[in-house]
């Protein structure tokens, strides 16, 4: 973790849903930080709880169906568990913008491009109309939008994909935020035009210095712009680290098997076995043994793991997860086999690798 106070610091979020079927417990206790100007990637399989868990720091979900069960979310030291819809709205206005994966979406389509941003930039601060006018054309030459004062006045329609997604991203900085929130935002592009916008962002975060949380389904996308992951699984954060840890030396083995599917990276190529567990009842214990290639006697009862610290600044949520652990020296034939006690790995007795 960064020495630097954490601009948000999010503690055992619990965030339900309450429906027919039962309560969904679709957050369970995620706990993460977000220092200023890092990028953290929220990153798991469809359904694992990653837009409710960031939805739910500007309470953007819906409520009811939808409520926080428990914890803290800090932003800047103020607690938003607590804040009015009030402060939320001056906070989702000002200092947390959000972006998700349809830009369509976020954009009024009756409405020019440019006015949409330069009534952004007014709600933010106090300036003339001409002056936010004039902002919003700055704002789309700088997020990439060619001949940006022909296009000021093009409505929504008349952009493709990718720009729309561009415009988007002009008016989440027309307010200068301290953080941004992107929700998948590049899945709906095609691939040049997902990286061209992962660039953007990152240029955008060197100018800027914001922070942002980026939740992505792919491992692609977070070794391309995460400073720190968040590996998400069930409503719960299974693994945590920096890029450069998780990605060498992934400590769960739901994390091990997404990197094996990822294309450069895994050696099986395969889908993850099995789907996620039902989140009205979830299975005793680790909440990933029905599909862990490893699991044991002991990850099929009792409670879930803990998020345990076993190398600096690299946390994971398995019970054999400790001094020295490696996640490849555990057996999964129902005996866990002991720890490696060196810390170090060793891919001959990779028993996940050489089991597919
Ligand atoms: N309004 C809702 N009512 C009931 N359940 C919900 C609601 N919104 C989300 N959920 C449930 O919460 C769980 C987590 O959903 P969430 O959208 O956060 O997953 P995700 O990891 O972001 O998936 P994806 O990558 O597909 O967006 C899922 O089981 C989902 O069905």
């Amino acid at each position: 973790m960064s020495d630097t106070a954490p601009l948000l610091s999010v503690r055992d979020l619990r965030v339900q849903f309450n429906t027919d079927e039962g309560v969904v417990r679709a957050v369970d206790g995620i706990s993460f930080d977000v220092a200023p100007g890092e990028t953290v990637c929220v990153v798991g399989e469809s359904g694992s709880g990653k837009t409710v868990a960031c939805e739910s720091i500007t309470k953007l979900i819906p409520m009811p169906p939808g409520e926080i069960a428990g914890g803290e979310v800090r932003f800047d030291g103020d607690d938003l568990t607590d804040a009015s819809e009030k402060q939320l709205q001056s906070i989702r206005g000002d200092r947390i913008a959000h972006i998700f994966q349809d830009p369509q979406g976020a954009l009024n389509p009756v409405y020019p491009v440019g006015a949409q941003i330069a009534e952004a930039v007014r709600l933010h601060s106090d300036v003339s109309k001409a002056a936010a006018r004039d902002r919003a054309i700055d704002l789309l030459d700088r997020v990439g939008i060619p001949e940006a004062t022909n296009r000021v006045d093009d409505y929504p329609h008349e952009f493709s994909g990718g720009m729309k997604q561009r415009v988007v991203i002009a008016m989440a900085l027309a307010a200068d935020p301290d953080l941004l929130i992107a929700d998948e935002p590049t899945t709906a592009l095609d691939v040049t035009i997902q990286s061209q916008i992962l660039n953007l962002l990152r240029d955008l975060q060197d100018e800027f210095g914001m922070s942002i949380i980026f939740v992505t389904h792919n491992l692609g996308v977070v070794a391309e712009v995460a400073d720190r992951v968040v590996v998400m699984y069930a409503g719960k954060v299974m693994e945590t680290g920096s890029v450069h840890d998780v990605f060498e030396r992934p400590s769960h083995p739901y994390t091990k098997s997404l990197l094996e599917c990822l294309p450069g990276i895994g050696r099986s190529m395969e889908p993850i076995g099995g789907s996620l567990p039902d989140l009205t009842a979830p299975p005793e214990g680790c909440r990933f043994h029905p599909r862990c290639p490893h699991a044991t006697a002991d990850c099929r009862s009792g409670s879930h793991p803990e998020l345990l610290e076993a190398a600096s600044d690299h946390r994971a949520a398995c019970v054999y997860y400790g001094p020295g652990y490696d996640v490849s020296a555990i057996r999964g034939d129902g005996e866990a086999e002991t720890r490696a006690t060196d810390g170090g790995r060793d891919d001959s007795h990779d028993s996940h690798g050489d089991s597919r």
